[in-house]
């Protein structure tokens, strides 16, 4: 299948699954959305380039004419990965300024980290020796103590005269392999294989799978073993495997700063596989972990043909939002198919006093703090709660800011499935308007 049929194909899958009212804004926000993506990973690699002094994208210099015929550098451009259309190509000249951040947010629609936690894996989770030969296995990398140094600062500025081609295929690696593609063999005993089966039974992604997936991953899964210091996985690389862990604890780094921290059961590491985005944080072993690692493409593979979808991510998710308790399960399947995920870093306004609102938003994980221009902070929110249903619920514009703590991933809905898809929530929701309190 071409790219660009692969493309098509998952858009229509998005289409059917979420059946826009608006299918044209529907389509614009997608491939706006990837695109956004797409440069946001061409940003960083780039910059990783640079610190290791390679000019990964010639320069072409964009100079425009002023008045008087002469040419003028361009004014420094703040790129905006809400809009990949508008200023963020790396492939331009961004020499003249050097301030310029990397993207602190990106976001699609899918979901989020909801693998996270996903895998309770038992805890008389065995730990049978597998071979793994896997050159890239991240077990094999040496293991200094970490350091971590905040990811470097990126020039700006804009020509668009030279595309993505070549990235997008970058991006893209699993096309190449579509046709041929075969999952990894472990090559676990039948014994192994049974004791594997019984630790990943208990776990609700796991529990999902049809049968001829379930022995695809079980088949798959690679045994990993990380000291104390590891860098499991580093911020800003290119996503190879997704980890379950059997047992430690792994803690996470955005920009050097420890955001989260998981242990036996949990998973890590979905989502730059799932969307072709660099890795978004740091997992560093805190102390020795035993990890089980799915490789991307038989990730990606199970993910996309739909039997690890969207929905069974987030329904695991929306069972534990307390406002939403109301809802049918079925509600909650049609609920689920309507959430994207967005990312957000410290410091991140998610939404802003005065503005037009037309999102409303579930915290899935990272903290938020709420403020009001005459007021100064008014609360912060975490895990399970929502915001950004006030201005949705009365047609006005955002009473508050809504800013990040920490590292926020978020399950939004926009406006016409916020009033279709809430149901008894709604009422709920309306009772508790913060500022009727
Ligand atoms: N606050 C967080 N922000 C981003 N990633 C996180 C966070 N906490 C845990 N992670 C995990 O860290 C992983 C790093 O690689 P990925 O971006 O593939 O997927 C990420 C998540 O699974
Ligand atoms: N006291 C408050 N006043 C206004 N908004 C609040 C308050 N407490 C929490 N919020 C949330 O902050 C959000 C800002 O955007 P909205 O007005 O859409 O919805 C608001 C609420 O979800």
């Amino acid at each position: 299948m071409s790219y660009a049929s692969e493309e098509l194909n998952q858009l229509q899958k998005e289409i059917s699954a979420k059946n826009p009212p608006d299918v044209l804004q529907f389509c614009a926000n997608y491939f706006n959305t990837k695109l956004a993506l797409q440069r946001a990973h061409l940003w960083q690699t780039q910059a990783q380039a640079k610190a290791a002094g390679i000019e990964l994208f010639s320069r072409v210099k964009s100079v425009a004419v002023d008045s008087q015929g002469l040419g003028v550098i361009p004014p420094a451009r703040q790129p905006s990965f809400k809009s990949p259309f508008g200023d963020n190509d790396p492939h331009s000249d961004h020499s003249k300024d050097s301030h310029r951040s990397e993207p602190s947010a990106f976001k699609d629609s899918g979901s989020g980290s909801l693998f996270k936690g996903g895998f309770n894996v038992g805890s008389n989770a065995t730990s049978q020796s597998v071979q793994d030969t896997d050159p890239n296995d991240p077990a094999a990398r040496s293991a200094p103590a970490p350091e971590f140094k905040p990811v470097a600062k990126l020039p700006v500025s804009f020509n668009a005269n030279r595309r993505v081609s070549v990235s997008a295929e970058a991006l893209n690696p699993d096309k190449f392999k579509t046709d041929s593609w075969k999952p990894p063999k472990n090559n676990l005993s039948d014994e192994q294989r049974a004791e594997l089966a019984k630790t990943l039974s208990s776990n609700f992604l796991f529990q999902q799978l049809d049968a001829n997936s379930k022995s695809t991953v079980l088949s798959a899964l690679m045994k990993k073993l990380f000291e104390s210091n590891t860098e499991i996985i580093t911020q800003g690389d290119e996503g190879d495997y997704f980890y379950i862990i059997e047992s430690g604890t792994v803690d996470f780094y955005v920009n050097g700063t420890k955001v989260n921290t998981s242990s036996d059961g949990s998973s890590f590491g979905e989502l730059a596989l799932m969307y072709n985005a660099p890795r978004a944080a740091t997992a560093v072993a805190s102390g020795d972990v035993t990890c089980w690692a799915l490789d991307r493409a038989t990730f990606r593979r199970i993910l996309l043909e739909g039997t690890f979808n969207r929905r069974i991510m987030y329904e695991d998710f929306l069972k534990d939002v307390s406002v939403l308790a109301g809802l049918t399960p079925q509600e909650r399947s049609k609920l689920a198919d309507a959430l994207s995920t967005e990312i957000y870093h410290a410091g991140d306004r998610i939404v802003t006093e005065g503005e037009i609102g037309d999102k409303f938003y579930l915290i899935e994980s990272g903290t938020c703090e709420i403020s009001k221009k005459a007021e100064g902070v008014i609360g912060t929110i975490s895990k399970g709660k929502y915001f950004g249903e006030v201005a949705l619920l009365n047609d006005l514009p955002r009473q508050a800011t809504v800013t990040a703590k920490d590292s926020v991933i978020v399950a939004t809905l926009g406006k016409s499935g916020f009033t279709r898809l809430l149901g008894p929530a709604l009422d709920v929701l309306r009772k508790q308007d913060p500022t009727h309190q």
